[in-house]
């Protein structure tokens, strides 16, 4: 199996004694014939693994190993034994498997703890305060269950109603989508000229994603439930292009499209025009205007401005920057920012204000700003690349099956990533259904369920798998960053990032799909030794993180008897400590290698995404480096 920098593991998994010749040449023929054949049977290969048992070590010996970087091996005379132990110092030598040797040191992380900028979420203010039509108040109540609105609603709403372009920042999950969506209809169903379905589109809501299309329709249509005459109507890739031209030309008033579907439509849809847009919106603005987007949104500003003069503009997202703003020409008028920020951490101190004023931050700085849930702990883990994917296992397992109605949704930096995590679980860690360990719930007998959601995916599917673990009170969603933004999952308890996310933006993003509207959530990144400058990158955003040690997070394997050695069936094995935690991680790794092992498309699966995702972030790392750099250059 390829570890995540590509090197592959190329040693037979042994605890033995020193191995005899006739053994290791046994174990080279077994390792030869079962990489030639991909039908080897995968038990064979386990049976290579023969553990004996360990020795009782100190917790301070299990961090000394896990941090060694050589074999340890544990010779008696090697390292203290407590009086207990005094009896095993007859014992042989113990070698360690090659999951545990050969691993760069983990960095001591040495993070600055920084005063995290916070946001109230909630308010006493009612939505009835704001004078809307009473049907949309009740609808509100009643429908969407809401009553008191949220910060960023209440600074945004009246801005909006009084004709204002805005510029609104606050953090993820906190009601972004309504601040928009409520003045949009309030205006509209108020218009003295009553709407006609023909008069096509009022409102344009533009959005980085097909499901944060649909999410945000569905959002839109509930409160149009009272104003049956406005239509609304979504555009997004991966649906029928002529079912959406026969709505288009049916007419659509509030329009919610992906940037890349309406340049579609603008280009080949005759009935699609703007002479009576009111309403210009770009929700994950910062996304929506990075470059990934720039041709898009160009296209369809020369087309919106070429019929539409006058309308309201509006950006939203949780990481807005000033620079976001000027980076595209969406012509706003005196626009207010609204930046819902807890003015107590706002306020720089006079030393910071007289610094600020001689020297601003630079543009690509403004990350300082952003707020991230109060409720939302955040946690990192520094795992040699080797025992990343053990590591990872052992996280789902710990809180996913030893823990009730948990909710985790683990990043990936490609979609062909996401594949094969998705495919290794499903035949490994489902399929150890295992009698349940000692300590575990009753419910964590259930199976582990697991969903993956990312851009090569059909859109059925996609839309299926995302309306499906919204529902759903505990499992696991395995996805790219199509799910990073905007998506409002109830109820998601783990944030994991396996790979480190491009930008810190992008880091809150992924972590705001928990701990939203005040609930609570925790957030993981796994990092490696040589990923471990990105706690400080995070830091100097005001992003407070604390460490898991790896250690802690493997311990979780003693738990559970599905990965006991074979050898141990027979016998109740003596190891304890950090040998058990070793070898049971090593019996969980030659599982994975079972399964990638027993068909060659998955080898050059393994290899291929995992070489080319280290590639790809040793290439993008140094070129934001560049960038930082010239940045500094040009200020
Ligand atoms: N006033 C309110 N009272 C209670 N819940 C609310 C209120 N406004 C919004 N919510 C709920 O809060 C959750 C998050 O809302 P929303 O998705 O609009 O957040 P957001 O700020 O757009 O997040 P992100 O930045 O991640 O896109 C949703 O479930 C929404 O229904």
């Amino acid at each position: 199996m390829a570890a995540a920098d590509g090197s592959l593991s190329d040693n037979p998994r042994t605890f033995s004694r020193r191995p005899s010749a006739q053994a290791s040449r046994q174990a080279k023929a077994t390792k030869r014939k079962y990489q030639a054949s991909s039908e080897a049977p995968p038990a064979k290969r386990r049976n290579e693994t023969s553990f004996l048992p360990a020795e009782k070590t100190s917790v301070k010996e299990t961090q000394r190993t896990f941090k060694g970087n050589t074999q340890k091996t544990f010779s008696p005379k090697k390292h203290s034994v407590s009086t207990s132990d005094r009896n095993q110092e007859e014992r042989p030598c113990i070698k360690t498997s090659s999951l545990f040797k050969n691993n760069p040191d983990i960095p001591e992380l040495h993070r600055p703890v920084v005063k995290q900028v916070q946001e109230k979420v909630f308010t006493s203010a009612a939505f009835h305060e704001l004078g809307l039509h009473p049907h949309l108040i009740s609808t509100i109540n009643t429908v969407l269950k809401m009553s008191s609105m949220t910060s960023v609603q209440k600074q945004s709403i009246p801005v909006l109603l009084e004709g204002r372009d805005a510029l609104v920042r606050s953090q993820t999950g906190s009601g972004k989508t309504l601040a928009y969506c409520i003045p949009v209809v309030q205006s509209l169903q108020a218009m003295k000229s009553k709407i006609q379905r023909s008069d096509g589109p009022y409102a344009l809501v533009l959005v980085p994603t097909r499901e944060l299309a649909l999410q945000s329709f569905d959002t839109v249509q509930k409160l149009l439930k009272p104003f049956t005459w406005i239509v609304p109507g979504v555009l997004m890739g991966g649906e029928k292009r002529k079912s959406e031209k026969a709505r288009l030309r049916k007419g659509i008033n509030i329009l919610i499209s992906t940037p890349g579907r309406l340049v579609d439509h603008i280009k080949s849809t005759k009935n699609i025009h703007f002479s009576r847009l009111r309403w210009l919106v770009f929700d994950e603005a910062d996304r929506i205007l990075d470059l990934g987007f720039e041709k898009d949104i160009t296209v369809i500003l020369n087309a919106v401005n070429a019929e539409c003069q006058k309308r309201q503009n509006v950006l939203l997202s949780a990481t807005l920057t000033e620079g976001v703003t000027r980076l595209a020409d969406i012509s706003l008028h005196d626009p207010v920012s609204i930046s819902v920020l807890d003015k107590s951490h706002d306020q720089l101190n006079s030393k910071d204000k007289a610094i600020r004023e001689v020297c601003p931050p630079p543009a690509g700085d403004e990350l300082d700003s952003f707020a991230i849930p109060e409720s939302l702990e955040q946690h990192v883990t520094v795992v040699p690349s080797k025992l990343r994917l053990v590591c990872l296992a052992a996280f789902i397992l710990q809180k996913c099956k030893f823990e009730k109605d948990q909710k985790m949704v683990i990043f990936f930096s490609s979609c062909e990533l996401v594949e094969f995590h998705y495919s290794l679980f499903l035949q490994t860690l489902l399929s150890s259904s295992g009698a349940p360990a000692s300590g575990q719930l009753p419910s964590a007998s259930t199976r582990l369920k697991f969903l993956r959601l990312h851009g090569n995916m059909e859109q059925e599917e996609r839309t299926a798998v995302f309306q499906e673990f919204s529902h759903s009170r505990r499992g696991v969603l395995l996805c790219t960053d199509v799910a990073a933004r905007g998506l409002d999952l109830p109820q998601v308890t783990w944030i994991v990032q396996y790979n480190a996310p491009s930008s810190p933006a992008e880091y809150i993003h992924r972590i705001g799909r928990t701990a939203r509207i005040g609930c609570h959530g925790s957030s993981l990144l796994i990092l490696a030794p040589s990923e471990a400058e990105y706690v400080n990158s995070l830091a100097s955003h005001k992003i407070n993180v604390s460490e898991i040690k790896m250690e802690d997070i493997l311990c979780v394997l003693t738990r559970d008897d599905c990965f006991k050695g074979k050898r141990w069936g027979a016998q109740k094995s003596h190891a304890v400590g950090p040998q058990e935690i070793r070898e049971r991680a090593t019996v969980l790794q030659t599982v994975f290698e079972d399964y990638v092992h027993s068909s060659e498309r998955r080898v050059s699966w393994a290899k291929k995404d995992t070489a080319n995702m280290s590639h790809f972030l040793l290439l993008e790392r140094s070129c934001r480096q560049l960038l930082q750099h010239l940045k500094f250059l040009l200020l």
